[in-house]
């Protein structure tokens, strides 16, 4: 896989505030993602960018990919500060930042998904462009290692398909999530999809056969947050046991 940090070209979308019914979405979306992941389950919400806001992330999406060199056959994965609020205040022109309006939502539903599952996420987190040619796939994995600790850890990890609109079953590509449900769930990326999950659960990507964009991203917690978290969830499931 290619991993590069590029700071960001400037390209031109605007940075506009996210509606008050957005907003209010946004946080419905929260509560019911959070309800999903304390079940054990991902969050699959269809359609979440749709019309103006999809095609104009793919733009940018495939204008910020052509200005890096592409690995060929694997896939890429682009890792930017974008999710960061400090590092996009550092931009010299922060109306022309990519991704600017979706960003703005994203900060929203970080601030949803805390109050929703009382996870103390902070600020920024792994915003990457991801770029899946014909043949590439994803290795079986998790977002992060409940076994090591680090300073900051993944907590919640989002998938957000900038997929054509016309992705078919025979394109393959769909992504594999081994959560609480009987069986691992075959999820296509369906356009302006968004999957939400808790870092810790296993996913795979299978092999696609149309070129397949995506950003993935990542909401962190301090690792005492985490492990004070952690424990109180297993106190909690040990109480309800007894
Ligand atoms: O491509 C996908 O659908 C999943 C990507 C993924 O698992 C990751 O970025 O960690
Ligand atoms: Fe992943």
């Amino acid at each position: 896989m290619c991993v590069l940090h590029v700071i960001p070209p400037l390209l031109g979308l605007t940075a506009g505030p996210a509606t008050p019914s957005r907003r209010a979405d946004i946080d419905s979306l929260a509560a019911r993602a959070a309800a999903a992941m304390r079940d054990g389950f991902a969050h699959v919400e269809q359609g979440w960018l749709s019309g103006d806001e999809l095609v104009e992330s793919r733009e940018t999406m495939v204008r910020v990919l052509a200005d890096i060199p592409q690995a060929g056959d694997d896939l890429d994965s682009i890792q930017t500060d974008l999710l960061e609020p400090a590092f996009r205040a550092q931009l010299a022109d922060a109306a022309a930042l990519p991704f600017g309006n979706l960003l703005v939502q994203l900060d929203e539903l970080r601030g949803g998904l805390a109050r929703h599952s009382s996870r103390s996420l902070l600020g920024g987190g792994g915003f990457h462009l991801m770029r899946y040619p014909p043949g590439a796939k994803f290795m079986r994995h998790r977002d992060e290692e409940p076994a090591m600790s680090e300073p900051r850890r993944n907590s919640i990890s989002f998938l957000l398909y900038l997929t054509p609109d016309d992705w078919s079953a025979a394109d393959g590509g769909s992504l594999v999530v081994y959560d609480a449900s009987a069986a691992p769930r075959e999820l296509p990326p369906t356009a302006g999809s968004l999957v939400i999950y808790d870092s810790t659960i296993e996913h795979e990507v299978q092999a696609t056969r149309r070129e397949r964009h995506l950003i993935s991203g990542r909401f962190r917690e301090s690792d005492a947050d985490w492990s004070r978290r952690r424990q109180e969830e297993a106190e909690a499931r040990r109480g309800s046991i007894r």
